[in-house]
């Protein structure tokens, strides 16, 4: 069985009349970089939170390391996925960053030697370590980003999730994001990511998967997934920037980075 398994998973918001997911199936892997593309509304964020549980399946399932995600808390969840949210004023609650980061660890019971490192760790791969005694609130927006993202790290989950990271993020940021996402998968953790940015999805996942309306309409390598205009277009997405300079000038080369543009050219 596979790491995760998604079986024929619909979703309705209590207050909605329509269904936000319908009938998804999907395997993920130990290890595997994942990104979940689509437009707005498409459902990726509801999805994602039904991977650690914040969501329960109602029909379908979703299980996880063999566990199912009805029969489990959020809490438990959290120790094999852990959800970085899209605004980090959702996630954020204590007044200072080392604290902040050290919160969801705790709940885990590790013991203090564990926790210390994890959380020097998770500061470290985020670039926070001289910010610890800061109030978050206090932080640039895009470094309050990676103070949730470290909170999740320093859980040691086996998936990490990240729901649109590159928000506000600058080239320093980016790199940042580049070298962690490397870190994680280096130590065998799956990293799923919700993103608008194409370039980032580029330079950092290997499989996309792409939604719309609550469905998933494909699943694949980037390469193909991104020189498959139908399917962009069902989605309205954007190939890459480099990937539509090569389109535009007839280098159907199926190109997705400035070093293979350069050779083909
Ligand atoms: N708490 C909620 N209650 C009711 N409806 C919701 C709730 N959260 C999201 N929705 C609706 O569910 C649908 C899917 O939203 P979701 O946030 O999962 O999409 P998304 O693909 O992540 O969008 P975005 O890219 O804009 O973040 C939308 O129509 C949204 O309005």
């Amino acid at each position: 069985m596979s790491f995760i398994t998604v079986k024929n998973l619909s979703f309705k918001y209590p207050s909605g009349t329509e269904n936000v997911l319908n009938d998804i199936s999907l395997k993920v892997e130990k290890g595997e970089k994942l990104a979940i593309i689509g437009q707005n509304g498409a459902g990726k964020t509801t999805f994602v939170k039904m991977l650690n549980g914040l969501l329960k399946a109602e029909k379908g399932e979703v299980i996880v390391d063999g566990w199912n995600t009805k029969d489990f808390s959020v809490a438990k969840m959290s120790k094999k996925v852990g959800y970085v949210f899209q605004n980090p004023m959702d996630q954020i609650f204590h007044n200072n960053v080392f604290d902040e980061i050290a919160f969801g660890a705790k709940k885990l019971k590790y013991s203090k030697e564990k926790l210390d490192s994890l959380v020097e760790k998770a500061m470290k791969l985020t670039k926070l370590s001289e910010f610890k005694k800061e109030n978050p609130y206090n932080l640039p927006y895009s470094m309050r980003k990676f103070v949730t993202i470290a909170s999740i790290i320093a859980m040691d989950c086996d998936v990490v999730i990240m729901d649109e990271p590159t928000a506000g993020q600058d080239y320093f940021g980016m790199q940042v994001l580049h070298n962690l996402i490397e870190g994680l998968n280096k130590e065998g953790k799956t990293v799923i990511t919700i993103t608008h940015d194409m370039e980032f999805v580029v330079n950092n996942f290997d499989r996309i998967v792409v939604m719309t309306n609550g469905k998933i309409i494909a699943d694949g390598d980037k390469r193909d997934i991104f020189w498959d205009l139908e399917i962009l277009k069902k989605a309205m997405l954007k190939q890459p920037n480099i990937s539509d300079l090569a389109r535009e000038i007839n280098l159907n080369k199926n190109i997705l980075s400035i070093e293979e543009f350069v050779e083909s050219y």
